[in-house]
């Protein structure tokens, strides 16, 4: 793949794996590597090549089993909120590289690399789901090797369907008591620990002592993680998605669609 180019299917130049999965590198020499099983981006390196996402030893990596670790895609459910199995059947299935992409220009190719991907429902997901759907992804990485993900659902036959959605992230940090999380102070949230009681956050940043699995409520749209013994700062944005959840000790943050 060259640097800057698209690594969508109609790059001949798209960096395929043995396994299938696309190859994205920014012209700083970040990389991605996107998984067609969950449209999951399963690795994120930084220019001097260190892994920016944590994936859990015990991840299962064939399908059909959700692996837990780098980016999996929650939908059309997110957690156990809805009769679905936990976060939906997204994470569960194979994806295939988008031909069309409508609607979302390329005219910014060369300072991206890219791969635009689809997944449609299987006969048998619309046995538990009955909705007509397609959803659009799009992963890419900026010349400076920011890692951005924008999804787009289409309710195909126009049949009113509600949804959740997010993106699990598992960022990778060092001890957990040296994070600190900037950006949602003073906000509600669900605490997943005791049946979503809804409190509000007090006090400065977010740090951890114990274990945490929360969903901030109206969150906004830039957070910070700050890893003091990495000397490494996250900052994430979203766009368009109301909530951000945590969860310590798989550290992730899924800005959520409800
Ligand atoms: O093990 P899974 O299905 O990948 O889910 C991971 C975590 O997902 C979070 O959203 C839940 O709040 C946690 O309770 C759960 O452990």
């Amino acid at each position: 793949m060259s640097m800057g180019r698209y690594a969508a299917s109609t790059d001949p130049e798209a960096g395929r794996d043995g396994d299938g999965a696309v190859l994205l590198r920014s012209p700083s020499g970040a990389t991605a590597r996107v998984s067609l099983h969950g449209g999951q981006v399963v690795s994120w390196k930084n220019d001097r090549g260190d892994e920016l996402l944590f994936t859990s030893s015990k991840a299962i990596m064939k399908p059909p089993k959700a692996m837990r670790g780098g980016i999996p895609i929650c939908f059309p459910q997110f957690g156990n909120c809805g009769t679905l199995e936990r976060h939906g059947f997204a994470r569960n299935r194979m994806w295939a590289l988008d031909e069309e992409h409508p609607g979302l220009s390329r005219s910014d190719s060369g300072s991206r690399s890219l791969v635009d991907l689809i997944l449609k429902p299987s006969e048998e997901d619309q046995k538990s789901w009955p909705h007509s759907f397609e959803f659009r992804l799009r992963i890419s990485l900026t010349k400076d090797g920011d890692l951005s993900l924008v999804s787009r659902i289409r309710n195909v036959n126009g049949k009113p369907f509600s949804f959740s959605f997010a993106y699990h992230t598992y960022l990778s940090v060092s001890d957990i008591s040296e994070v600190r999380i900037e950006g949602l102070e003073t906000l509600d949230y669900l605490d997943n620990l005791s049946q979503r009681e809804r409190h509000t956050e007090q006090g400065d940043a977010i740090t951890f002592e114990s274990e945490v699995d929360r969903v901030y409520v109206s969150s906004p749209n830039v957070i910070a993680v700050l890893d003091h013994e990495k000397k490494r700062t996250f900052v994430i944005r979203k766009d368009g998605l109301p909530d951000t959840g945590k969860t310590h000790p798989f550290i992730h943050f899924p800005p959520c669609l409800q």
